[in-house]
């Protein structure tokens, strides 16, 4: 699903009435209607006598707020809107809406100063629901004065509350909030969504969102070349590898997992385990050769390969060639999981990754060693896939984590188009940057998830998926989404504070059953 801008938005509801000659009034007539729609399913369709207040801004959201207000009218909803601007102050379609409002006889209460703030105050004790159609996509910075005192009233009323497009005080474009910003009990947003619905702090403001169709013609929509998107369930089933019924183990990839050091042995056991669990047909884990004894002892299906060590019993130089000829048999490196930083290990990273001739994810400690020399990227390298936490971001171009968590999505975006690499940038809604700069965002996942390993274990189904034939780009979108279905279910089983990496493999097979279309696969028969 497309993700916008407010420009994006304003482009698309332009071009709707420029070139395809849809009034704009037309265009909030239908927003209104999508919102009461909406409410109606809250209320089971009963909205009659329901108390319902709406609070109206003077841009067009209080315009849709007043096609709102008018139409529960009709329906024998006890509406009462609060206009914050004076009505001789509305424009365009807003204020055509207002006089229609006005024509039925609808209740109207200005709030110009704080003194109007108790009769509004006193309304929300008994208010059923909230209609907050104050800001939409034409909000800019932070909500001051008078709208920051009517956020904070309705927020502190504690009512179920709807949001019109975007919850007022939440910049549409960045997810962020400088100011009091409506706490929604859901979203009704118009045609697409908005980026900053979709990312925090924005998400945790916008509830449950619901994506309305306000008649924005779809060829106008396809022709925008929009770059970002929501990942869907929808999405995500449409990329599975499939599954064929006389199939081989050869014929799903073999990765070959690199990592470990002394004390750090789960992680690489984690990534290789995730890998078998996505589906690899087989998978090797090269360790440092003092730590192959314990990866036998720790895996079953895994396939394990001792490489030469340092003295420090973390993976040396000379495990280049090792690494190579093992490469010659697999279709994917996973490099990085528990590696360790040793001077002589960074240098191996350094080496290894112009070499390599098949896709490769690199995580953990191999996008520290990255950070020592980004220059690696410069010259030709095969397709990769580059998983940070915000600190290894950080690391990657020198700056801090929380300028990272600032930019996410610029900074996921630049660094894949920059170094010509799949770039999934961690955290509370993980970004998936393309090279070719498509940009994902998924929605799956929790804090429960942030436990030591969680990501050794994405780091692994993303290599188990490529090993499939996945374009990486694509496996670390599904990956992510999937990684996240699972510590949802996870969360929903365990709880999030016990919930632990090693259950994210758990919880990884109905991930993929729930993604997978029908139950013959999910009771693996395989897809014809
Ligand atoms: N055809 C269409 O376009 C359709 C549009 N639709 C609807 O229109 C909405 C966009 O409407 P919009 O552009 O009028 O802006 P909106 O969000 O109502 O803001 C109102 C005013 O807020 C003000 N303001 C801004 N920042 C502020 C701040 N920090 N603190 C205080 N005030 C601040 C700013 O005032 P100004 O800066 O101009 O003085 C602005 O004029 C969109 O979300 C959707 O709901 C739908 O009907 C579908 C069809
Ligand atoms: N608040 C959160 N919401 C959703 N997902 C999260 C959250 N915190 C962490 N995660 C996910 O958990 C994983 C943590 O990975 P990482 O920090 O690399 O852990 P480790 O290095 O211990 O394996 C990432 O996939 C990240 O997206
Ligand atoms: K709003």
């Amino acid at each position: 699903m497309y993700l916008v801008t407010a420009a994006e938005m304003g482009q698309l509801d332009r071009l709707a009435s420029s070139e395809y000659l849809i009034p704009s009034i037309v265009l909030m007539e239908n927003a209104g209607l999508r919102v009461v729609e909406s409410i109606r399913r809250h209320f089971q369709e009963r909205v009659k006598n329901r108390r319902i207040l709406i609070f109206c801004g003077k841009g067009n959201n209080g315009g849709d707020g007043l096609v709102v207000a008018r139409h529960l009218l009709n329906q024998g909803a006890e509406v009462k809107v609060f206009l914050l601007a004076r009505p001789e102050d509305m424009r365009g379609d807003a204020r055509t809406n207002l006089e229609i409002y006005q024509k039925m006889g609808g209740r109207l209460y200005p709030i110009l100063g704080e003194n109007h703030l108790q009769r509004a105050d006193i309304a929300l004790l008994y208010a059923d629901l909230v209609v907050d159609a104050i800001f939409g996509t034409g909000f800019k910075g932070a909500a001051l004065g008078l709208p920051a005192s009517v956020i904070t009233m309705i927020n502190k009323a504690n009512r179920h509350t709807v949001a019109v497009d975007v919850p007022s005080g939440l910049e549409a474009d960045t997810g962020r909030i400088f100011g009091p910003c409506i706490q929604a009990t859901w979203t009704v947003t118009f045609a697409l969504p908005k980026l900053g619905l979709v990312v925090e702090p924005g998400a945790s403001f916008t509830g449950r969102l619901e994506v309305a169709d306000i008649g924005i013609p779809r060829k106008l929509v396809e022709d925008q070349g929009l770059k970002t998107h929501l990942l869907t369930a929808d999405w995500c089933r449409a990329n599975l590898p499939g599954r064929k019924t006389d199939a081989h183990k050869g014929v799903y990839g073999h990765v070959l997992a690199v990592g470990g050091s002394p004390g750090l042995t789960g992680a690489i056991t984690l990534t290789a385990t995730a890998a078998l669990r996505a589906g690899a047909g087989l998978v090797t884990a090269a360790v440092p050769k003092s730590l192959h004894e314990i990866l036998e002892t720790k895996t079953t299906e895994v396939m394990t390969c001792p490489l030469p060590e340092t003295a420090a019993g973390t993976l040396s130089r000379e495990a280049l060639n090792p690494i190579l000829e093992r490469l010659d048999q697999c279709n994917v490196l996973a490099l990085g999981p528990g590696l360790s930083r040793e001077p002589a290990t960074v240098e191996l990273v350094k080496e290894l990754l112009p070499h390599l001739k098949v896709p490769a994810v690199v995580d953990a400690d191999a996008l520290n060693a990255l950070a020592t020399d980004p220059g690696i990227l410069a010259g030709n390298h095969g397709p990769l896939v580059l998983t940070p936490h915000p600190g290894e971001m950080a690391r990657l171009i020198g700056t801090t984590a929380a300028r990272v968590q600032e930019e996410r999505l610029e900074t996921a975006r630049r660094y894949a188009r920059e170094w010509r690499v799949a770039l999934l940038l961690k955290g509370a809604r993980t970004i998936v940057a393309w090279p070719d700069g498509q940009t994902f965002i998924n929605p799956t996942g929790n804090p429960g998830m942030a436990t030591a390993g969680s990501g050794d274990v994405l780091t692994g189904i993303i290599a188990g998926l490529i090993a499939q034939g996945l374009e990486p780009g694509t496996a670390a979108a599904l990956g992510a989404y999937l990684h996240g279905v699972a510590g949802d279910l996870g969360r929903a089983a365990l709880g999030q504070h016990a919930l632990m990496a090693g259950d994210l493999l758990n919880f990884l097979p109905a991930a993929f059953r729930n993604l997978e279309v029908d139950a013959g696969d999910a009771a693996g028969l395989g897809r014809g």
